[in-house]
């Protein structure tokens, strides 16, 4: 994130909070290095993964997207340490949770596609959130998911129907191949995801349940869920 002529890894504090507050794990940032950082030396002592949320968009030449729209936040960077991340996380069955752009990311990891501006395709919804306002205005919940029956979200949840916040403009246009589908919007649009055969967990989910994690009886799970996946590990090693 550029400031005052620097540049900076941030993450917001929102995803530390969840991590250690819910899943009850420490939280460590990851610097977006890209191939300055060894991937493999640094999963050796991670129990887990969280890719988290951007207000940047993935370039489109991760997944032969058009070019962006002039003025679109990209952060290459970011797309450059991520991307070859997922794969070597799944690849060593280290427990993942993907939220928003990270969710995005693993569909373009699987061979998918995004919408650029899901608010332009037609029959779908506005997804995104008043950017210029109060932050609990931001994340407040916005719409109703349908969670598919027999998924990991169905499982943690009483029922099949649960309401989420909404804070992004891509989403998955054509599904990754071997991702399948734990949620839908009422407009049809994929909102979360999990990776057929994982030797770990592994969800990804378009929304934001790292915002009121510890009170949010749906985000609690998604993060107790994650962190005992991450204990298991962490017993293995
Ligand atoms: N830019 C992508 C991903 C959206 C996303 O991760 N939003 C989170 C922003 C949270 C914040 O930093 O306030 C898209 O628009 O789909």
């Amino acid at each position: 994130m550029p400031k005052n002529g620097n540049e900076y890894d941030s993450v917001s504090r929102y995803y530390s909070e969840a991590v250690a507050n819910v899943a009850g794990a420490i939280p460590l940032g990851i610097p977006a290095l890209g191939a300055q950082l060894d991937g493999d030396a640094l999963l050796d002592h991670l129990d887990g993964v969280v890719f988290t949320g951007s207000p940047s968009n993935v370039e489109p030449r991760h997944y032969a997207g058009e070019p962006s729209d002039e003025g679109t936040l990209h952060d290459p960077a970011r797309d450059a340490t991520t991307l070859p991340l997922i794969k070597k996380v799944l690849e060593r069955g280290i427990p993942m949770l993907a939220i928003c752009r990270g969710y995005q990311e693993l569909n373009v990891v699987f061979g998918g596609t995004l919408f650029q501006k899901v608010q332009d395709q037609p029959g779908k919804m506005d997804h995104r959130a008043d950017m210029t306002g109060a932050i609990e205005d931001r994340f407040a919940l916005a719409h109703d998911i349908e969670l598919v029956s027999g998924g990991i979200l169905a499982g943690l949840n009483n029922g099949s129907r649960v309401k989420v916040n909404s804070v992004h403009a891509q989403g998955i246009d054509r599904l990754g191949e071997g991702l399948v589908v734990e949620a839908h919007a009422p407009d049809g649009l994929v909102e979360a995801v999990s990776v057929s055969g994982a030797s770990a967990f592994a969800l990804a989910v378009q929304w934001h349940p790292e915002w009121n994690a510890s009170d949010n009886e749906f985000s609690n799970k998604i993060f107790k869920a994650f962190g005992n996946a991450c204990r298991e590990r962490a017993d293995r090693r």
